[in-house]
């Protein structure tokens, strides 16, 4: 007999909690995001988003709860191979041209079938730009050089945090696009974000972090146009620091 059991969540996390000398930061909270599925993780300054991320992304340790990445526990190798991270930071070489940064961390972290640098610096509206140095780059074409090395990134998770911060409108749609294709790839995506901006519309849940948290919701993904606004995944809390 065929097995007809559904293939686990991409991302899956129960009772994961994160404290600052003894002052929770979140959790406990259980959140699945699926292939195809965007987790729109919102809450005010200092509510948790970026510890959160970090958390899954392996970069600080939970104090306590599981991640699993694909079914499996979530070892260095798993993430590594699943996970690709926006972080506030770029990660780029400042004396390194564009061209020559994307291409040094496709080296790094691979490079997804059918894809490569030049094509994406046009992508994200940086043709002309293959030599600029990173440094002299805006903060807006810093961050849209990040978006163009996640979408050469062969991993199908996406950790963006705060990709709308920096970005003119087209750039804010051109967030939302690369999101919106990559859920279609199967692939999935954790993105954070103050409220100022609406998630793609796609198949996206929201989970709430800081004192305006919802309680759990066990409910399916839902189709949303953006701007719209949906239950909550689990609860949250401000930090008082
Ligand atoms: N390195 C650190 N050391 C101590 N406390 C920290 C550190 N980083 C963050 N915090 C605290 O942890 C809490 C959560 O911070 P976090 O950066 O996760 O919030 P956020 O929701 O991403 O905020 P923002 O929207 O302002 O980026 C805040 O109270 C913050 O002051």
């Amino acid at each position: 007999m065929p097995d007809v059991s559904p293939p686990p969540p991409l991302l899956a996390a129960r009772g994961l909690s994160f404290s600052r000398n003894d002052t929770p930061v979140f959790g406990p909270l259980d959140l699945d995001v699926a292939r195809g599925e965007a987790l729109l993780v919102r809450g005010g300054n200092g509510a948790g988003k970026t510890t959160l991320l970090r958390v899954l992304a392996g970069l600080l340790r939970t104090d306590a709860g599981t991640i699993e990445v694909g079914g499996r526990g979530a070892s260095p190798a798993t993430r590594a191979r699943a996970i690709a991270y926006l972080g506030h930071l770029p990660a780029f070489k400042a004396d390194l041209g564009a061209l020559e940064n994307l291409a040094f961390l496709c080296g790094l972290h691979g490079l997804r079938a059918a894809r490569d640098p030049e094509r994406a610096l046009a992508l994200v509206g940086l043709a002309g730009y293959e030599e600029t140095p990173a440094r002299q780059l805006s903060a807006g074409q810093k961050k849209r050089l990040s978006l163009a090395r996640m979408w050469l990134s062969p991993a199908p998770l996406w950790l963006l945090d705060e990709p709308y911060a920096n970005l003119d409108l087209e750039g804010v749609d051109l967030v939302n696009r690369l999101v919106r294709a990559h859920l279609e790839d199967g692939g999935a995506a954790l993105v954070t974000t103050h409220g100022a901006y609406a998630a793609p519309p796609v198949r996206t849940r929201t989970l709430t972090l800081g004192d305006a948290a919802e309680p759990p919701s066990a409910g399916a993904p839902t189709a949303m146009a953006a701007g719209g606004s949906h239950a909550a995944a689990a609860p949250g809390r401000r930090d008082a620091g």
